[in-house]
């Protein structure tokens, strides 16, 4: 079932590239721009990758970031992504970067992101990768700062396809950011949000009513609200699910309990994705396989949500 998984063309609309950061990747780059760490080895940093929930993983997620200093590393990181892609059949993706994560520590912008972006242009011509980058704003910082960033994001405004919402999801809800999401949509980007992963869902309301978001990523929390699962089933709101990551950040006890399937089967347009991939256990065909595993995905099944993914994407 692996091999036929990873055969299967798929879209990933649910991926952060900064945690795609591999601990050898992040030791390599840690040596080449001269950064101490405070593990030992690669090892000792994996055996870390225990969390109790989300910020747990945010605290180390942010961490390892501070190796990506030069547009070479962001290139690097972008093109480890993509080969990764390639070996997956994942034919299209539209990755999400946090520029504030680097901004902050005093990268220039465009160093993030000429970086990426030659990665991304690269993965077209040399392998046949379509993608569109999503820049996301930290929830836990200020709306001034988003605005700020957004400021900084207009003059490249052909480099990005949509604006996105996430770190720390619970006491910071969507109305917070109302305002930047207005500005960035009337500037023309589209809008996605991560709501309804650890926060209830009445943050998914507010994504949808507010930020006026075409995606939801996560939303698992939906299926708590039935008014709301009618909304995202009527107007086929696409859910971007991460299973692994869900499991990993102690969203559900175990994978046997994962709402995915029962969402699929209610008629939710859901779709499979890796959120932070170095950090959870996998890519995007391990998130299909341990579906298969421990919740008996059918082919059927399988081919539904790799179809709503190719349906679900924004470019
Ligand atoms: N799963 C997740 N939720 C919120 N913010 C994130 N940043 C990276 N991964 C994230
Ligand atoms: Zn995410």
């Amino acid at each position: 079932m692996y091999d036929w998984l990873n055969a299967l063309p798929k879209a990933e609309l649910h991926l952060h590239l900064e945690g795609s950061l591999e601990p050898e990747l992040l030791f390599a780059l840690a040596e080449r721009n001269k950064i101490a760490l405070p593990w030992a080895d690669v090892e000792t940093l994996r055996g870390a990758y225990a969390f109790n929930n989300l910020q747990e993983f945010l605290d180390l997620y942010y961490q390892g970031a501070d190796v990506l200093r030069t547009e070479q590393d962001f290139y690097d990181l972008t093109w480890a992504y993509l080969q990764r892609c390639k070996a997956q059949n994942v034919i299209h993706t539209e990755p999400f970067f946090d520029p504030q994560t680097h901004t902050d520590r005093g990268i220039p912008f465009e160093v993030v992101l000429n970086g990426i972006n030659q990665a991304l242009k690269d993965g077209r011509k040399q392998l046949g990768i379509s993608s569109g980058l999503i820049l996301s704003f930290l929830r836990h910082l200020s709306e001034e700062e988003a605005q700020k960033t957004l400021d900084q994001a207009l003059p490249f405004r052909e480099a990005f396809i949509a604006v996105g919402l996430d770190s720390s999801e619970m006491g910071h809800p969507p109305s917070k950011f109302q305002r930047v999401f207005d500005r960035a949509r009337n500037e023309g980007f589209v809008a996605v949000a991560h709501a309804g992963e650890e926060g209830p869902p009445e943050y998914i309301w507010e994504a949808l009513d507010l930020l006026q978001i075409k995606r939801i990523d996560h939303g698992v929390r939906a299926i708590e609200d039935e008014r709301l699962m009618q909304r995202i089933i009527d107007e086929q709101i696409p859910l971007t699910v991460c299973p692994l990551s869900n499991t990993k950040l102690c969203v559900f006890d175990h994978m046997s309990q994962h709402n995915i399937l029962d969402m699929l089967e209610r008629g939710v347009k859901v779709t499979v994705n890796s959120d932070d991939p170095a950090y959870f256990g996998g890519y995007v065909t391990e998130n299909f396989h341990a579906l298969h595993t421990h919740l008996g995905m059918t082919e059927d099944q399988a081919r539904r949500l790799a179809q709503n993914s190719l349906d679900a994407r924004l470019v």
